[in-house]
């Protein structure tokens, strides 16, 4: 199966110029970079529980499991029959984890793309409302385009924008990489559900003298549930990324539990003429 996301390891890199976009978003205060956009307690516990529910339902609808992993699943179910299916998720061992990217980038996940129409069910979700709101409250974080929008089905991604989503088992790890220059856009955002984890960013050390970066060459954030974060650029080309397995932070471990991140890239401005 073709993987959704191309992710280019540190060793692989290329260099494409440094667009000029600038999106207006109020820098926080606990960002280290200028180019990092950090919002704590962007989803209040009921969106954060609405968008986990349904992006678990989509990772684990019929098109997208096979056999083994549904059975998996369901043994998963008979065996902890007081598991409260509405709500968070299964012990590591009720998923088929992918071992490692074909990048080699991501060790122990599962991800898909959420294409238009998606998100809806047959039959009609009784949150749908909710999710709704949750999912336009996310879509907002990306800047709309400067035309306007074609119509499209309720709840799917703006056509501006590519979303994924990205299930960490609990010691799974993003390695550090810079995301397809070639294939998304000079805006990421990530809004984080479940377990917390450590970002890090490092600068690639030929682009300094390009971007003229104001900000340190390395720096780490924490990724709490319910936050989302806005990474633009320099950061987007010429930092790398990584999602930590366990680590320390301010003096206590964090990491080590499964995590979901649902993933905004907008598009390259030569899809949007296509
Ligand atoms: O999960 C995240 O917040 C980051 C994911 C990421 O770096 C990627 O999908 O390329
Ligand atoms: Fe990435």
């Amino acid at each position: 199966m073709q993987r959704p996301i191309a992710r280019l390891a540190i060793g692989s890199l290329r260099r494409t110029s440094c667009c000029s976009c600038s999106r207006a978003y109020t820098t926080n205060a606990q960002s280290p970079h200028p180019a990092l956009t950090i919002l704590p307690d962007y989803l209040d516990a009921i969106e954060q529980d609405v968008l986990l529910r349904n992006s678990l339902r989509l990772l684990d609808s019929p098109a997208r499991t096979n056999s083994a992993g549904r059975k998996r699943r369901r043994d998963w179910i008979k065996q902890n029959p007081h598991w409260d299916g509405r709500r968070g998720f299964m012990a590591d061992e009720a998923y088929a984890w992918e071992e490692g990217h074909f990048d080699g980038v991501i060790k122990r996940y599962r991800e898909m793309l959420v294409r238009e129409g998606m998100w809806a069910s047959a039959p009609p979700l009784p949150d749908a409302e909710q999710l709704e709101a949750a999912l336009a409250k996310i879509y907002s974080l990306l800047p709309p385009p400067a035309t306007a929008p074609p119509e499209i089905p309720p709840r799917s991604p703006p056509s501006h924008l590519i979303l994924h989503l990205l299930h960490l088992a609990s010691d799974g790890a993003i390695y550090p990489h810079v995301d397809n220059l070639e294939a998304f856009g000079r805006t990421i955002v990530g809004v984080s559900l479940g377990g917390e984890r450590v970002m890090r960013f490092k600068r690639s050390s030929e682009s300094a003298q390009e971007t003229g970066d104001p900000g340190p060459t390395e720096f780490e954030v924490l990724l709490e549930p319910g936050s989302a974060y806005i990474q633009r650029e320099p950061l987007r080309t010429f930092y790398t990324h990584e999602v930590l397995g366990m680590t320390t932070w301010r003096g206590r471990s964090v990491g080590g539990s499964q995590r979901l991140s649902i993933m905004l890239r907008d598009r390259l401005d030569r899809d949007a003429d296509a």
